[in-house]
């Protein structure tokens, strides 16, 4: 399948030797061409340019970008994409007063939506998800994590990460799978949680690693969940068997996590809702990535992660949906760019930048995802006629995606 896209009012994040992960000021350089072309081919992108110096290809479909904006499609790094039903009583419940926290502590929240996916089938686990998978696609996102976290046994830890292994091999979309069987504390364990991590790091990982289900290890790590030592624990058994560490800290507290991250040599530290000082000077000068997740701290009414600071301090920043059926139900990245602007002030360009090269960094596919770039895959977004790239995350209530591009192949 060859495509040609012709007349493209700009051609975003156009790199011919993409860095692996951008930082700082670094953020707010987005290269582009304008009145280009871009050539695709077998899935991959051949070649692109200015429309004033276009070579003649043959046996192509041409797709006529005038009026339309072209660029790499989203790289959401952290979702919990495969969960079962929904929890849209605890959302009422959250509206008439309850907290997030005090929901969870009366047996909602996270074990409400394990209790749900252990009495769900391997199979209608697998509808539910990828009805989600093909929604978000047309919504743009051209590569995807996806988290267990929601069956707290081994039986159904294992569920979750089958089914996501059965989307990776029915959809064009990259799919890279987390072990997150320490994401709450089920009530057999309410009062041994040593039990439960013992479990998880004796049985769950050996049998995890075993069938090759993940390859990045997570916990929550929150006043309530899972301790920094927990943390350490897991963190240590996992690299054991080579997971690599993606985790969730400070969402409401800074307890220590993201140094712990850091010193496991983690890919990304996610949430960081409260940043400390103490946090900036870890992440400094190491290869972890923050990632902020916009569409939860709206959902939850909790701070934005402070991504100004964080980009103003020299760090890199990835910005993700984290959908889930408790505090994000959304998987919409057009949504999480634009708050990223609205509600953390950065701007469109260094938004798309978190978006696109540095969420495919902060899940491990720098190589292939991210950028416009010759011999990446082909995934790409077309706009609708719009003014200018600035008008996607301003315009933020309305849908301006006219295709998506995955793999080659045209989704929408
Ligand atoms: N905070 C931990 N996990 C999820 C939410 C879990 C839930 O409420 O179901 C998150 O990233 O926000
Ligand atoms: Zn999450």
């Amino acid at each position: 399948m060859k495509l040609l896209l012709t007349n493209i009012k700009e051609l975003l994040q156009v790199r011919d030797n993409p860095s692996e992960v951008l930082r700082g000021k670094d953020m707010s350089q987005l290269p582009s061409i304008k009145n280009a072309w871009l050539y695709i081919k077998n899935g991959a992108i051949v070649d692109y340019g200015s429309m004033e110096h276009k070579p003649t290809y043959e046996g192509f479909k041409n797709i006529d970008c005038t009026g339309r904006v072209v660029l790499p499609s989203w790289c959401d790094s952290h979702t919990h994409l495969v969960y079962a039903g929904n929890r849209e009583q605890e959302f009422v419940d959250r509206i008439k007063g309850l907290s997030y926290q005090e929901i969870a502590a009366k047996g909602g929240g996270i074990l409400n939506s394990a209790k749900k996916l252990q009495e769900t089938s391997e199979n209608e686990l697998y509808l539910q998800s990828e009805k989600r998978l093909k929604e978000v696609m047309k919504l743009g996102t051209g590569a995807i994590e996806i988290k267990s976290g929601y069956g707290l046994t081994t039986e159904a830890e294992l569920k979750m990460l089958r089914v996501a292994k059965k989307l990776k091999e029915h959809y064009p979309i990259a799919i890279k799978t987390t072990f997150l069987g320490a994401h709450a504390i089920p009530n057999e364990f309410k009062n041994h949680k040593k039990g439960y991590l013992d479990l998880i790091c004796k049985e769950m990982l050996p049998k995890v690693a075993k069938e090759q289900l993940a390859e990045y290890i997570d916990i929550f790590c929150e006043e309530g969940y899972f301790s920094v030592e927990d943390t350490n624990r897991l963190l240590s058994e996992a690299a054991n068997y080579n997971l690599i560490p993606k985790i969730h800290v400070n969402q409401f507290n800074a307890i220590g996590g993201v140094s712990a991250g850091v010193q496991h040599n983690a890919l990304s530290v996610d949430h960081l809702e409260v940043v400390t000082k103490e946090d900036i000077t870890a992440l400094k000068g190491s290869n972890t990535i923050p990632v902020a997740l916009p569409s939860c701290s709206y959902f939850l009414s909790i701070p934005y992660t402070p991504g100004r600071e964080l980009i103003d301090a020299g760090l890199p920043l990835a910005l993700a949906t984290d959908y889930n059926p408790g505090s994000t139900p959304s998987g919409n990245m057009n949504f999480v760019v634009a708050t990223a602007c609205i509600k953390m002030k950065l701007t469109p360009e260094e938004a798309i930048n978190a978006a696109t090269i540095n969420g495919a960094y902060a899940m491990g596919l720098s190589k292939t995802h991210g950028s416009i770039t010759k011999g990446k895959q082909a995934n790409v977004i077309i706009t609708k006629k719009i003014p200018s790239y600035s008008y996607l995350p301003y315009a933020f209530g309305s849908n301006l995606i006219y295709k998506v591009i995955i793999n080659g192949k045209e989704i929408r």
